[in-house]
């Protein structure tokens, strides 16, 4: 038997896809096996989530993560040597126990994440298999439904546009592999699009084009052209999806939609959405409302939670009794998953686990600030998530995660099944 006690974890500081500092973990057992993790960092981050530990000063503005590094090389390596690796939960309940605080600002949300991460690559290489597999076990999983950017806005593209990110979703592919490709048709199609218009500025943080559009309303239209030119039926084969975001432009029931000029209230953004509803084949919206705002929320959710996925993001922060508490009053109908908002795995586990229990779609998501890591794709095939959000194309740093399902599916053969339509809560309860 090889030796699966923990030897030492080590922190060191590598980059990110916007060129900030970010920290990777790397576990050694006694053995000689490793694991290792990088940290990812969110631009528009909910008020509720683990505070990253970044280091002030003018170096890299201010976003050093020198003091993280040194919290997992000296207090977290000598907290976990000498701990079996079989069990993330009480390593994870190690890592809470150790910093004591409820925001994580002790050690950093970001030396917790890469850290519990670590942990997992070391145990499924101790035990020869790949992530997905050491999470699921000998459980029947199914292929994620893929959410793609084509246009980024809102703070991942210097607000340009109020919304922050415009998807699609192929719900009727037969595979992720088709899904994959629909996408492709369509994002090459919308890029055609707009370099015609001239309205074509760049790749925005995620991966998907920056634009120059006039309205919000402008580049719901032009998707719907983009899906209809890749010849694919816009509602039937693909939807779109929306992340509002809107904690960036809302506070205090106000929402100030700079790109058109508008300010509305609760009511007059649910009514706005609503519109958006009416006129397009909108799938899902995730955020339509600020974080301080449950009530709107709820009201959206009772609206037009019946033919729509609404998912908390800034709203639940990944937070498991956030999530009890939205589905007791009704408010979201999904929640997404990001791991570095709860600080450890097992805690994002938990929020997953409360949202399926509660019928709720689950979606494993990436952050804006991304890097070679693909722990997240094994993350959403492995817990059987349903969806999968990372970006787009022009960034190899999200492509190397839909690249990773592509290959986990290609070892499935003919027993890897596709979630589709069923990943999506509305559908499901029909
Ligand atoms: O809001 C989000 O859902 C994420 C990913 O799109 O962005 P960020 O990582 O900046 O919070
Ligand atoms: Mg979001």
């Amino acid at each position: 038997m090889s030796d699966n006690r923990i030897e030492q974890v080590r922190g060191r500081r590598v980059w990110d896809s916007r060129g900030r500092p970010t920290v990777e973990a790397e576990v050694r057992l006694r053995s000689g096996v490793r694991g290792r993790a990088i940290a990812p960092a969110g631009a528009s981050t909910g008020t509720g989530e683990a505070l990253d530990l970044r280091d002030g000063g003018t170096r890299f503005a201010g976003m050093d993560v020198g003091r993280a590094c040194a919290a997992i090389n000296e207090e977290i390596s000598t907290a976990l040597a000498g701990w079996d690796i079989a069990d993330q939960q009480a390593l994870d309940d190690r890592l809470i126990a150790l910093d004591g605080t409820r925001e994580r600002s002790r050690l950093g949300g970001n030396a917790m994440v890469a850290t519990s991460m670590a942990l997992l690559h070391a145990r499924a290489a101790a035990h020869d298999r790949p992530l997905w597999r050491e999470l699921a076990g000998e459980r029947k999983v199914r292929m994620p439904l893929p959410e793609i950017q084509i246009f980024g806005g809102g703070a991942h593209a210097a607000r340009r546009v109020d919304v922050q990110d415009f998807m699609i979703m192929c719900p009727a592919a037969r595979s992720f592999t088709q899904a994959l490709e629909w996408t492709a048709e369509v994002y090459l199609a919308a890029g055609a699009l707009l370099k015609k218009a001239g309205t074509l500025q760049g790749v925005a943080d995620e991966g998907g084009y920056w634009p120059a559009f006039s309205s919000n309303e402008q580049a719901l239209d032009t998707l719907m052209q983009a899906i209809l030119d890749a010849g694919l039926r816009p509602g039937e084969e693909v939807g779109i999806s929306l992340d509002i975001a809107a904690s960036e432009f809302g506070r205090n029931g106000r929402y100030e939609l700079a790109l058109e000029g508008r300010s509305l209230d609760s009511d007059g953004m649910i009514e706005m959405l609503g519109g958006w509803l009416e006129r397009y084949p909108i799938l899902s919206i995730e955020d339509p409302l600020a974080e301080d705002d449950p009530s709107g929320f709820r009201r959206f959710c009772e609206a037009h939670g019946a033919r729509c996925q609404v998912i908390g993001d800034d709203f639940l922060v990944t937070n498991a009794g956030r999530v009890r508490a939205a589905a007791e009053a009704g408010s979201v109908n999904a929640v997404l998953v990001k791991p570095n908002q709860a600080g450890t795995l097992s805690e994002a586990h938990a929020a997953l686990v409360t949202g399926k229990a509660a019928g709720f779609g689950t979606i494993v998501s990436a952050r804006s600030g991304e890097t070679e890591d693909v722990t997240i794709a094994h993350l959403a095939v492995g817990w059987n998530a349903g969806q999968l959000k990372v970006g787009s194309f022009s960034r190899s740093e999200r492509m190397a995660k839909w690249n990773e399902v592509l290959r986990i599916e290609e070892s499935l053969g003919s027993e890897a099944g596709f979630w589709g339509w069923d990943a999506l809560p509305f559908r499901r309860a029909r």
